[in-house]
C-alpha cells in the first residue's frame, strides 16, 4: 500500500511568539519540491497556532493542536474546542497522548474528543502504547487493543494512530525493529490499510532511516527532535520515497 509518510513535530509545551518562523525555516532547509513524497506537520502550543499560520505562506507545512475539548463551546474554562483550534490554524490534532493519558484522560475522553475533531474536520492522530511494566508483563498488544476499541469511533474514516510505547518517550530508548515491526503489523490488523500509523518515542536523525524504513511505519510523531528544523528536515530526508 502507497501513502504519503507524515513527519509529524509534537511541540509539546515548548517554544514561544520567537518560533513563529519555524514553518519557514523548515522550508529553507528542506524545500517543498524536494518533499513532494510527504507530509510535514507542526503541532505547536495552542497559542502559537494563529501566529505560526500567519507566517508559514506558502511552506506547505500544516499545523495541528496537542488536544481538544470534546464540546463545541460553552462554560470550560481554559478549554479549547476543535472549531477554535481548526479556526486558528489547526488542520490535525493529537489525542490521547500519553501524557495526557497519565494525567487521566481515558479511552472514553479520547474517543469524545475524536468525535469532537472529526466534526471540526481536523485530523485526529490517535495515540496509543504500553508503559514498560506492561510490555514486561507480555501485555502490550493487548493494552494496544484495549486502546484502540475504546479510543475510535465506529464509523471514524480519515485519521491517524500513533504508536508511542511509553517507555522510549523522551528516554532515548527506542523500541527495536523487530518490536516496532510486529506492533504495526498488530494495529494494521485493526485499521484501514490506508491508515497511516506513525512510531513515535525518542525518534531522531540518527535512527530516522531504520524506523521510517520499517514495514506498516507510515510516518514518525517526534517531540524533542522536532525543536529544531534542521533535526526535523533530517528526520524528513530519511522518509523512503515509496513503499
Ligand atoms: O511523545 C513524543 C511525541 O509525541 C515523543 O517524544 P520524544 O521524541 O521526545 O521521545
Amino acid at each position: 500500500m502507497t501513502m504519503k509518510p507524515l513527519i509529524a513535530a509534537n511541540w509539546k509545551m515548548h517554544g514561544n511568539m520567537s518560533w513563529r518562523n519555524k514553518p519557514a525555516e523548515f522550508n529553507e532547509i528542506l524545500p517543498t519540491a524536494e518533499r513532494r513524497h510527504l507530509d510535514v506537520l507542526i503541532c505547536p502550543p495552542a497559542v502559537l497556532l494563529a501566529p505560526l499560520a500567519d507566517k508559514r505562506g506558502g511552506t506547505d507545512v500544516w499545523l495541528g493542536a496537542q488536544t481538544c475539548h470534546d464540546q463545541v463551546s460553552g462554560a470550560h474554562t481554559g478549554e479549547m474546542s476543535a472549531d477554535m483550534l481548526s479556526d486558528a490554524g489547526a488542520e490535525y490534532v493529537i489525542l490521547g497522548h500519553s501524557e495526557r493519558r497519565a494525567a487521566g484522560e481515558t479511552d472514553a475522553d479520547v474517543r469524545a474528543r475524536v468525535e469532537a475533531a472529526v466534526k471540526a474536520e481536523l485530523i485526529p492522530i490517535i495515540c496509543v502504547g504500553e508503559s514498560l511494566e506492561q510490555r514486561e508483563a507480555g501485555q502490550a498488544e493487548g493494552v494496544v487493543e484495549k486502546q484502540l476499541a475504546g479510543s475510535l469511533p465506529d464509523d471514524l474514516t480519515d485519521y491517524v494512530i500513533a504508536y508511542e510505547p511509553v517507555w522510549a518517550i523522551g528516554t532515548g530508548k527506542t523500541a527495536t525493529p523487530g518490536d516496532i515491526k510486529s506492533m504495526h503489523a498488530f494495529i494494521r490488523s485493526r485499521v484501514w490499510p490506508t491508515t497511516r500509523i506513525l512510531y513515535g518515542g525518542s525518534v531522531k536523525p540518527a535512527n530516522a532511516q531504520e524506523i521510517l524504513a520499517t514495514e506498516n511505519v507510515n510516518g514518525a510523531l517526534i517531540g524533542g527532535a522536532g525543536l529544531e528544523m534542521e533535526s526535523l528536515a533530517e528526520i524528513a530526508k530519511a522518509a523512503p520515497k515509496r513503499r
